[in-house]
């Protein structure tokens, strides 16, 4: 038990699970490699009168720094009939003596009792303020400042839209507030002064390219990573994550990026998440989430049968086991099929409603169809707004399709004839290669509809009431039927917003096949 705890507590400190074991292992075997020399350098050195309390001295220090050292000694003592049962011209007549098992056990039982009590404080996620100790970057910010709440102090987002947010931020009591937050590893800083707040019934989505501190972020409001010099807040349903972190993360659902599912069935699964998080009357809520989910048929399946989206949907149900206020989810429709996400964003809207539910996501597309507010963020957030007004902020750009009376079936003359149209009437469109049949697609920015003399077509209205007015006025003279106009899609927004701030994205070469990059976009956007 102790040296399970001393791996754990290893564990803290190192950056993966192999890394842990490793650095176990390795510290172990030093350690008793260390021991073992000094037992042998003491046998050599040692006056014989003095060699058992060399002896001791050697082991009760080394004895601090790993459990090893008493399972090693007490190994020592058992294959040695001459330590185990002489005590000087005595017998020795009891082994639980503290010269014999005796003290091994002593010190692997106050061991076992030191290192979980500092892990159940780690655990808890308290800082070390709870006993006083306040850090020297802590210290240097003013009371005052902490207690004025002005959020034009508070939150430096600069340029940025934290003042917008500021009615959200007064507002999210009940909901997700996250203040100022900071996290670096060396010198990358990949979450940088994050301000904002979601209300209960809000579908937020977290976008930005790869390495942007999306995950960073969640693992932060999780309570998984301490914020930079513990500067920063994370409100959960008007607790505070820094100071009453256990009442805070129990208003918490989480679906991470990777399932964390056992090799068991799901129900045998949910049934472990909700006796963890101690949720009442299990096997009524498990039966509720199974049906919901539209999980019944998979409920006695080992999870290591079940296909990608259903592990999805287990990793979805084990976050709302205990009903949070506050639902995170790290890319929540990853390796689902076109049907499967679509019957995924109809849950999530379901159970959105009356909690937080904050996302992040690579596709627009998921965003745009099941979430209210966006923010895109490359390790500051760029940019933060109600999907609409991030459309009408950042997309320049009016998306029209034709169809000509009669596609599919036009000929090539006809399409051609329309494509001229279009590239006479609009010189700066972006036609769509693929144009036959009699059917295309273009995009007009806004810029060039003044240019193309669309303002002055009829004078008044929006950009899209304009378009509409011009291919009313002109679409029989075209032969065309039916035509479409659309706004900007969120991928123009998100690519007009990194391109803006002269985004690089992490990794960009070795990104996989097939795989949401900002060179995929671009070359879409381009096509
Ligand atoms: N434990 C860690 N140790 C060191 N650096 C880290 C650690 N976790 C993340 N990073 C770094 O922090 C930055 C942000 O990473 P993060 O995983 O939060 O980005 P992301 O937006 O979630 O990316 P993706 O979309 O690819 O999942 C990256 O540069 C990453 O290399």
């Amino acid at each position: 038990m102790a040296a399970t705890a001393y791996s754990y507590v290893i564990s803290l400190f190192v950056r993966s699970q192999l890394a842990a074991v490793a650095a176990t292992a390795l510290v172990q075997v030093l350690i008793v490699a260390l021991f073992f020399v000094g037992c042998m350098l003491t046998n050599l050195n040692a006056p014989a009168t003095q060699l058992y309390a060399w002896l001791n001295y050697l082991y009760y220090t080394m004895a601090l720094i790993a459990p090893i050292v008493s399972l090693f000694r007490a190994l020592m003592m058992s294959v040695n009939l001459y330590s185990l049962v002489c005590r000087g011209a005595t017998r020795a007549d009891y082994p639980g003596q503290i010269s014999i098992y005796g003290g091994p056990i002593l010190y692997l039982t106050l061991q076992i009792v030191v290192l979980v009590a500092f892990l159940m404080f780690w655990e808890s996620g308290r800082s070390l303020e709870v006993f006083g100790i306040r850090s020297k970057a802590r210290r240097s910010r003013t009371e005052a400042e902490l207690e004025k709440g002005d959020a034009a102090a508070r939150y430096n987002n600069a340029e940025l839209e934290a003042a917008e947010d500021d009615r959200h931020l007064a507002a999210s009591n009940d909901g997700l507030r996250v203040s100022n937050i900071s996290k670096s590893f060396g010198r990358n800083k990949a979450v940088d002064e994050m301000t904002f707040g979601i209300l209960p019934s809000e579908k937020f989505a977290l976008l930005g390219p790869n390495g942007a501190g999306k995950s960073t972020l969640i693992s932060l409001i999780r309570g998984d990573l301490q914020p930079d010099h513990g500067q920063g807040e994370v409100f959960i349903a008007n607790e505070s994550l820094m100071h009453t972190p256990v009442a805070a993360k129990n208003q918490l659902g989480v679906c991470p990026q990777f399932d964390a599912i056992d090799a068991m069935t799901l129900r045998e699964n949910l049934s472990f998440y909700a006796r963890a998080r101690g949720v009442p009357d299990q096997n009524h809520n498990i039966t509720e989430l199974i049906a919901r989910l539209d999980l019944a048929l998979h409920q006695h399946k080992l999870v290591k049968k079940l296909s990608g989206g259903t592990k999805r949907k287990l990793s979805l149900a084990i976050a709302l086991i205990s009903n949070p206020n506050v639902l995170l989810l790290d890319e929540p429709s990853s390796g689902m099929d076109p049907a499967a996400k679509r019957a995924l964003w109809s849950t999530l809207r379901d159970v959105a409603v009356g909690r937080v539910l904050l996302m992040t996501t690579h596709s627009m597309e998921e965003a745009d169809a099941l979430c209210d507010r966006a923010g895109i963020m490359a390790g500051k957030m760029l940019a933060l707004d109600s999907v609409e007004g991030l459309r009408g902020r950042f997309g320049d750009k009016v998306y029209l399709h034709l169809v000509h009376k009669d596609a599919p079936y036009a000929s090539n003359e006809d399409t051609m004839a329309l494509r001229r149209w279009v590239q006479d009437k609009f010189p700066g469109a972006e036609v769509e290669r693929q144009t036959f049949g009699g059917q295309i697609r273009f995009a007009v920015s806004r810029g060039s509809m003044g240019a193309a003399g669309v303002v002055g077509a009829r004078g008044q209205g929006n950009d899209a009431g304009r378009l509409f007015r011009v291919i009313e006025d002109e679409k029989d003279a075209l032969g065309v039927v039916d035509y479409s106009i659309g706004p900007a899609t969120l991928d123009q927004v998100f690519l007009n917003v990194v391109e803006r701030h002269n985004v690089l994205e992490e990794n960009a070469e070795a990104a996989k096949p097939g795989a949401w990059t900002l060179q995929g976009l671009r070359r879409r956007k381009r096509e």
